[in-house]
């Protein structure tokens, strides 16, 4: 992954959402950066809006008011098209549960939405591999979903996850439901790209794993957003 310029990232500026019109605001006004090369965590309580927020820097929601900027441009601005294309070129999500097709293959799971977005067939298999050897699931690489353990899916999903290299991830409680093991294993990882100089955005529960990252965002009923963390100034 090349590096972005300095100063690269997502910028939430001023974002507001909330699910309906007359519906409980979920996001307040919300400013914060989460800059490439730097793993930001998303803190707060049960349904304070840490997934909403996910979904709203990954352009699958639009915001009621507010801009969310990628490298100074203006994401919500654009079409519809324009943000699914931004989102299939730039950006992937890991969830708390891998959410793999359960008809295909593991190595079809990782390959089939990069070679779907143009990715030629024969170099998303042989990354697709490289990757499933690095987390250790190599020789699960023909078997269905069905047949390995939640763990071994979860780092499906990751590899499925970073086999474009994308210069965005988001996780939504990726490491939610991970034996210790597992769960540094997909936090290592998601540090690590991070530190090749992508922009990483999780929402967790996970204190001891939020302690570890870059930078923090705790959203509290209260404030609705107050920045926290090693450079979190609003
Ligand atoms: N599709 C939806 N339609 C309407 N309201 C929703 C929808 N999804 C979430 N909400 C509401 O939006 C609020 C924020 O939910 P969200 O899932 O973003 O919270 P969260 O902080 O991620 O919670 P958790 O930590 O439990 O995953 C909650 O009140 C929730 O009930």
């Amino acid at each position: 992954m090349t590096a972005d310029p300095a100063g690269a990232g997502l910028l939430a500026e001023s974002l507001t959402f909330s699910y309906r019109r007359g519906a409980d605001v979920v996001l307040d006004a919300i400013t914060h950066a989460f800059p490439s090369g730097g793993l930001t965590v998303v803190t707060g309580p049960s349904g304070i809006g840490k997934s909403t927020l996910l979904y709203v820097l990954a352009q699958l929601l639009r915001p009621v008011s507010g801009k969310v900027l990628w490298n100074g441009t203006d994401l919500t601005a654009r079409s519809d098209r324009d943000r699914s294309r931004w989102r299939a070129s730039t950006a992937s999500f890991v969830f708390q549960d891998a959410m793999l097709d359960l008809s295909r293959t593991v190595l079809d799971n990782v390959c089939e939405g990069a070679v779907y977005a143009g990715l030629p067939r024969a170099e998303a298999r042989e990354r697709g591999m490289d990757l499933l050897a690095r987390f250790g699931v190599d020789h699960r690489a023909r078997h269905r979903p069905g047949e390995i353990s939640g763990g071994q899916a979860q780092r499906v999903g990751l590899c499925r996850a970073l086999l474009t290299e994308p210069r965005v991830v988001f996780g939504d409680e990726p490491t939610g439901n991970l034996d210790h093991d597992s769960r540094d294993l997909v936090w290592e990882a998601l540090m690590d790209h991070a530190a090749a100089g992508a922009a990483v955005v999780v929402a967790t529960h996970d204190e001891t794993l939020a302690a570890a990252a870059d930078h923090r965002l705790v959203l509290n009923p209260a404030t609705a957003a107050v920045p926290r963390g090693k450079e979190d100034a609003p």
